[in-house]
């Protein structure tokens, strides 16, 4: 099992880590709009790099979490289905959004993110993880996007 808990225990942990995201956005997308952060753990990071680059944060929730008008996607898990959503206006058409999460396992959390933004006719520039599961193939199943990875096992 891998997490990302020890990193947030170590605040010198921390600033490398958003000092990474930062050096890849900053370099392969300068263009980038809006963060875009999956629930929970990609709310850890995903505000930390906006606020470096100065652009805005927006929280794709497990359904049921978010006020006002919402949008949302299903989609199926390991054992049984989930679905996530984002609100309405929290993105505006032809925005370019990164998405960003803790850990990649099998796409199917950052595919429906994914699904989401297409809906809101967002521009999807990328994903980006701290951590990558390589032998459940989540790249596969995110392509065309691409996915940014710090660690990979
Ligand atoms: O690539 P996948 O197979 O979709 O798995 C990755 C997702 O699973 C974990 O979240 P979890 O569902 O445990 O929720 P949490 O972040 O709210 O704890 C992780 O934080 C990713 O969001
Ligand atoms: N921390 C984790 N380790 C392995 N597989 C996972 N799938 C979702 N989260 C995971």
């Amino acid at each position: 099992c891998r997490d990302i808990c020890p990193i947030l225990k170590d605040p010198a942990a921390l600033t490398a880590v958003t000092d990474l995201f930062e050096e890849h956005v900053r370099k392969n997308h300068p263009q980038v709009d809006l963060i875009v952060g999956l629930d929970a753990r990609g709310f850890l990071f995903g505000p930390l790099l906006a606020q470096r680059l100065g652009v805005g944060f927006v929280l794709v929730r497990k359904i049921g979490k978010l006020p006002g008008s919402t949008v949302s996607v299903a989609y199926d898990l390991e054992y049984g289905k989930a679905e996530v959503e984002v609100q309405e206006d929290g993105v505006a058409p032809g925005q370019k959004v990164l998405l960003i999460d803790d850990l990649l396992a099998t796409g199917g959390t950052l595919c429906a993110a994914c699904e989401l933004m297409k809906k809101q006719q967002a521009d999807i520039l990328g994903c980006m993880v701290v951590i990558e599961l390589k032998e459940l193939n989540g790249i596969d199943k995110l392509k065309p996007h691409q996915v940014f990875s710090l660690l990979q096992y």
